[in-house]
């Protein structure tokens, strides 16, 4: 689906190979300043540094950015709001690269993402009016759409950057599950995160991220040993069994 050869942005992301699947979930975790924003964005291809990106077969520098905005959706880190819109009217735009959607078609789509959400209730307010967490859902629900299967069948790639930001535990939950669900539609995942337990339960794979280059990658549970994990944060940790779950926490 995505594969990077040797990318690399000067000191900020030091050569690399990485890859994701269709319908892959897979987590970038490290310290602060690690590189997990300049990979993203690198994937983005909203920015250029040295080596190649493939997305689904072709060179990433060969893309349109018509085709590009059709292919992956991007998340950055949280931005207020550039400017006074319409909920709904900013989710649309959301879908104007999507050629020949018929309305009725994307009004579903929109009121399946929005209800899985749970921002249905603000579609008619202005994106000014919205709390932080509510303003980052709104922004959830942009990404997908751009994407989401049902409408796009040329959506191949989510990258989300922190998606986790400014939301409260359950908003959270609602995040995986929809992260969850549209991988489980065919679309690779790419996301950072500093929830090491989540990641523990919920990635397919986790790439782990010192100082801009990779310490290891693999399945959660295989790789995000304590030591691992200890010397990628530079933190003390240890591991519980609770009721069979593992966790990971801080000394
Ligand atoms: N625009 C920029 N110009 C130059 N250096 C940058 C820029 N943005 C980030 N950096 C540097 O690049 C390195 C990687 O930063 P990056 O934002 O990718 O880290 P991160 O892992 O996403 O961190 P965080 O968890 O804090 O979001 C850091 O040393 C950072 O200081």
């Amino acid at each position: 689906m995505i594969i990077a050869r040797n990318i690399a942005l000067g000191t900020r992301l030091l050569p690399l190979n990485f890859r994701a699947e269709k319908g892959e979930i897979v987590h970038l975790l490290g310290a602060n300043g690690s590189g997990k924003s300049t990979l993203l964005e690198l994937l983005s291809g909203l920015i250029e540094g040295q080596g190649d990106i493939e997305l689904n077969g072709k060179n990433m520098r060969k893309i349109d950015s018509m085709s590009l905005a059709r292919q992956r959706a991007y998340l950055n880190q949280q931005q207020k709001p550039a400017f006074a819109i319409g909920v709904y009217q900013y989710l649309n735009l959301s879908l104007s690269a999507i050629p020949q959607l018929a309305p009725s078609s994307a009004e579903r789509a929109v009121i399946e993402v929005c209800e899985v959400l749970g921002v249905s209730d603000k579609l008619n307010r202005s994106t000014e009016q919205l709390s932080g967490g509510e303003w980052q859902r709104v922004r959830l629900a942009g990404v997908c759409l751009q994407i989401w299967p049902d409408i796009n069948p040329d959506g191949k790639l989510l990258i989300l950057d922190e998606p986790a930001t400014a939301l409260d535990i359950a908003q959270q939950s609602v995040m995986y599950k929809i992260v969850r669900k549209i991988a489980d539609k065919g679309i690779a995942v790419v996301m950072s995160n500093h929830d090491i337990n989540r990641t523990l339960s919920d990635a397919d794979r986790v790439v782990l991220l010192k100082n801009g280059h990779i310490v290891t990658q693999g399945a959660p549970a295989e790789v995000m040993d304590v030591s691992t994990l200890e010397d990628t944060f530079g933190a003390q940790l240890r591991r519980v069994d609770v009721d069979g779950q593992i966790l990971i926490l801080n000394q």
